[in-house]
């Protein structure tokens, strides 16, 4: 059980407890999915002795079955209750692990329950996460292929008039019909707006001679896929063009340079020195690609301070980008997972450019 695993690094590391609250660590290590409750606490509590229990609002009841926990109603004090399961716990001071996420004004409340010292929690769950099992993988590779026929589907639109934001929704909704929901909300990036590597879908509207980039995923049982394409509308500016196979080229050579025993920043060398050899190295300014999963953005980066080393089951993005402003920009995202010591792609819709 992940719970345990997570408990014998406990004690390597001389940690005395986790204060865990909702989010994909808690769902990672006990199944538990539980919605945020607002600012109701709710908040998983594990002793470096295997004891946990879950403190939670009454309103999951109904929810969470065959699960320690202790319920709270609204109008009583949850910290007196989170005080009792500390104190039962023994666990009155020490070096505690707090959930990343946790609301500010929960952890104010925890810090006056006792003289504790605190650390991320990613710090320890990170190692656990970065390495996905069969099943994770398997999930992921679900969440890939929704991503691909979503994109089989977009070709068959007429885009040409279309508002960005209108094309976003529409593959929003695409992806939702083939999937648990969205990763993230989908980027539709149009002529010179292509220059914003996080562009938000505005009132554009698509025309003949723009490359479009397009960046969305989708979710399965909790599990990520995110891909970019980029794709012409008519005849676009030929310096996009070029741009567009010299991405193509950097995607591919980080592609081949994965394997089980590189440190990350290996990949991201093989992306920047190909962009940098072609006269665009001022234009890539992100990292070359991060770790995908539970979050869709998670351990390992895969950008130049990457210094994890590639294992097999490690799942991450490939996806550079050149970005010139005034003019537009291009990116090409693949998700890859390392298999038998090697890169496996499980994105896999068309990589060469399609002019509609
Ligand atoms: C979660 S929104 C961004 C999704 C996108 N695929 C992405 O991760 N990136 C786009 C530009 C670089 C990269 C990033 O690191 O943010």
């Amino acid at each position: 059980m992940r719970l345990q695993r997570l408990v014998s690094l406990m004690k390597e590391r001389n940690f005395d407890g986790a204060l865990i609250s909702p989010g994909t660590n808690l769902y990672y290590l006990t199944g538990l999915r539980i919605h945020e409750a607002g600012e109701r606490l709710t908040v998983l509590v594990v002793s470096a002795d295997g004891e946990y229990r879950l403190l939670a609002p009454s309103l999951y009841e109904n929810v969470v079955r065959n699960f320690p926990v202790t319920f709270w109603r609204d109008g009583e004090n949850p910290y007196d209750k989170l005080a009792w399961i500390l104190a039962e716990f023994h666990l009155s001071d020490g070096r505690l692990l707090i959930e990343d996420t946790m609301h500010a004004d929960w952890l104010m409340n925890v810090i006056r329950l006792g003289p504790f010292e605190f650390y991320p929690l990613s710090s320890l769950v990170r190692e656990l996460r970065m390495r996905k099992d069969k099943h994770e993988i398997e999930m992921m590779g679900h969440a890939a292929k929704a991503a691909d026929r979503v994109f089989d589907e977009i070709l068959s639109w007429d885009l040409v008039g279309m508002r960005e934001r209108e094309l976003a929704l529409k593959i929003e909704l695409a992806i939702r019909e083939l999937s648990d929901g969205i990763s993230f909300e989908p980027i539709v990036a149009s002529g010179e707006n292509a220059a914003n590597p996080h562009h938000e879908p505005g009132n554009r509207r698509l025309r003949k001679g723009d490359m479009v980039i397009l960046d969305y995923g989708a979710k399965w049982k909790g599990y990520c896929s995110d891909i970019t394409r980029t794709i012409a509308l008519g005849r676009p500016n030929e310096k996009l063009v070029e741009i567009y196979e010299v991405v193509k080229e950097a995607q591919e050579r980080a592609y081949k340079a994965v394997r089980a025993g590189v440190l990350a920043r290996g990949v991201d060398e093989a992306a920047r020195e190909t962009i940098a050899k072609a006269g665009y190295g001022e234009y890539f300014t992100h990292r070359t690609g991060h770790g995908l999963g539970l979050d869709v953005h998670e351990e390992p980066y895969i950008g130049p301070d990457g210094n994890v080393v590639l294992e097999n089951g490690m799942t991450f993005t490939i996806e550079p980008g050149i970005y010139v402003p005034g003019l537009g920009g291009v990116r090409i995202e693949d998700d890859v997972v390392v298999h038998d010591g090697r890169g496996k792609r499980l994105t896999r819709a068309e990589r060469e450019l399609i002019r509609l």
